[in-house]
């Protein structure tokens, strides 16, 4: 797989209200095949540097996805007001905020859309990623408040992954819903789809509170302070 950076993060400061930052002069460069664990303190900015990163909060400094400004990408499914940008670097809460209808409902409003001309989000795949975590079919058309938080959290991912429109996902404690064996199948197939790099996945910023899921899935870590990205040692046995 090719190593050309996929995106750069310069110099990147983020506040709280005018001069009280909560972090500043974050660098990073992600490329294809990186799974980048982010660490830090509860309140260091892990959040907040990802939305920052998918343009959900405003920032200092710049960004470029491919070598180009996320403004510089234009509008997708223009009558839903989504930066094209957003959906090639896509950021997944920890919980999906409360959609009306149910995720069939949301696949549908997706493919009735096309985010670029030669690419159509593939809602068989989603369903089927979801299948391979154990997520029955019948559960894409329950409403999304009558899922668990488990089945809505990997119902969210499945679609994330599977419709194929993301090649950076920025997933903040994806699986924190999730019991073990759940958890460790949702990571091995993020992890092998950009490890074996042939589809549209390339590269995961993944945070997680747990050292374990750390050493499983990282290829790189970087930790989060007021002063910016510091990348650490992999952890031994990684
Ligand atoms: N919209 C906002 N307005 C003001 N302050 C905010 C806002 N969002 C987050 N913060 C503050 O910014 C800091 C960083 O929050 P963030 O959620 O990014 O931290 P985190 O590292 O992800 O924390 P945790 O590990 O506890 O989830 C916190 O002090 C938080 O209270």
């Amino acid at each position: 797989m090719s190593r050309e950076s996929l995106l750069e993060v310069k110099d990147v400061g983020c506040y709280k209200t005018p001069g009280q930052p909560i972090f500043a002069h974050a660098n990073l460069t992600v490329k294809p095949g990186d799974v980048i664990v982010l660490r830090g303190k509860s309140g260091s900015g892990k959040t907040t540097l990802l939305k920052c990163i998918s343009h959900l909060n405003l920032y200092d400094g710049h960004i470029l996805y491919r070598g180009k400004t996320p403004q510089s990408y234009g509008m997708s499914f223009t009558c839903l007001g989504i930066p094209t940008y957003r959906i090639h670097v896509l950021y997944v809460p920890q919980r999906p905020s409360l959609l009306p209808g149910s995720p069939r409902d949301f696949l549908n409003t997706i493919s009735s859309f096309k985010a670029h001309a030669n690419s159509s989000p593939n809602t068989a795949k989603a369903i089927e990623v979801g299948k391979a975590w154990g997520i029955d079919e019948e559960l894409w058309d329950r409403n999304w408040g009558d899922l668990s938080g488990g089945e809505a959290q990997r119902i969210a991912l499945a679609a994330a992954v599977g419709l194929e429109q993301a090649e950076i996902l920025l997933l903040d404690e994806p699986t924190s819903a999730l019991d073990a064996a759940a958890s460790q199948s949702v990571e091995r197939y993020l992890v092998d789809e950009v490890r074996e790099g042939k589809g549209r996945l390339k590269a995961l910023i993944w945070i997680t509170h747990s050292d374990e899921q750390g050493q499983r899935v990282a290829t790189r870590v970087v930790r989060i302070t007021a002063g910016g990205l510091h990348e650490e040692d992999m952890p031994r046995g990684a």
